[in-house]
């Protein structure tokens, strides 16, 4: 499907990054879906807060996550490895309602919680080999808006910054992931909880 296109999905927004192909799409989901999904997702994830190691020092990492998958692919990311769960009936159909304008075939379903503004995601890019050469990524937001930002990785005081706001989705394509990095700044404002997430193929 041709994504400027479809109306019936509301308005899809180029983002103005060079060397990127990223799309935002603010209400993917009316408030209802939104609602049903944050409710539904929030109590039946199996959430877990794992150590990662970032240049040999080990934390707690800021938020939240859960992996679900329809092979049994690991994903590994920040020297932590995520053996996936088999897809619950609310993962497949929002993946099925994502994929009538990504055309990816996802295999994998990365869940973030961000119990409120502390809980961060810090600055990289989705580029682990398991992902492939150019990935697409669809994120989906629910929840509590939150700022997200993109800067340039040879020129990192080039940045772009937008809400992601509940029932929206980012897709993130071609090179995006080779020139750009992204991340979750934390927010003293933000006290309610957030869920993303990011589907991704792993082959
Ligand atoms: O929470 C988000 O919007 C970003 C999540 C993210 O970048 C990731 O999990 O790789
Ligand atoms: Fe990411």
């Amino acid at each position: 499907m041709d994504l400027f296109s479809s109306e019936k999905n509301g308005n899809f927004i180029k983002l103005p990054l060079v060397d990127a192909d990223v799309v935002y799409c603010p209400s993917f989901f009316t408030s209802e879906e939104a609602t049903t999904y944050f409710e539904t997702l929030t109590h039946q994830t199996n959430w877990q807060q794992d150590d990662i190691t970032l240049f040999g020092k080990t934390y707690p990492q800021p938020r939240l996550t859960s992996l679900y998958a329809t092979n049994s692919k690991p994903y590994s990311y920040s020297g932590i490895t995520m053996f996936p769960k088999p897809y619950t009936d609310i993962l497949k159909e929002i993946q099925r309602k994502i994929q009538t304008v990504s055309e990816e075939n996802f295999t994998t379903v990365l869940l973030n919680l961000y119990r409120d503004g502390n809980d961060s995601n810090g600055w990289h890019s989705d580029d682990e080999k398991e992902l492939g050469r150019n990935p697409v990524i669809a994120s989906v937001s629910l929840g509590a808006d939150r700022i997200f930002h993109f800067r340039n990785k040879k020129d990192k005081s080039v940045k772009h910054k937008l809400i992601l706001e509940n029932g929206s989705l980012l897709l993130m394509k071609g090179a995006t992931q080779h020139t750009w990095q992204h991340q979750l700044p934390k927010s003293k404002k933000v006290i309610k909880p957030r869920i993303n997430l990011t589907f991704r193929s792993i082959k």
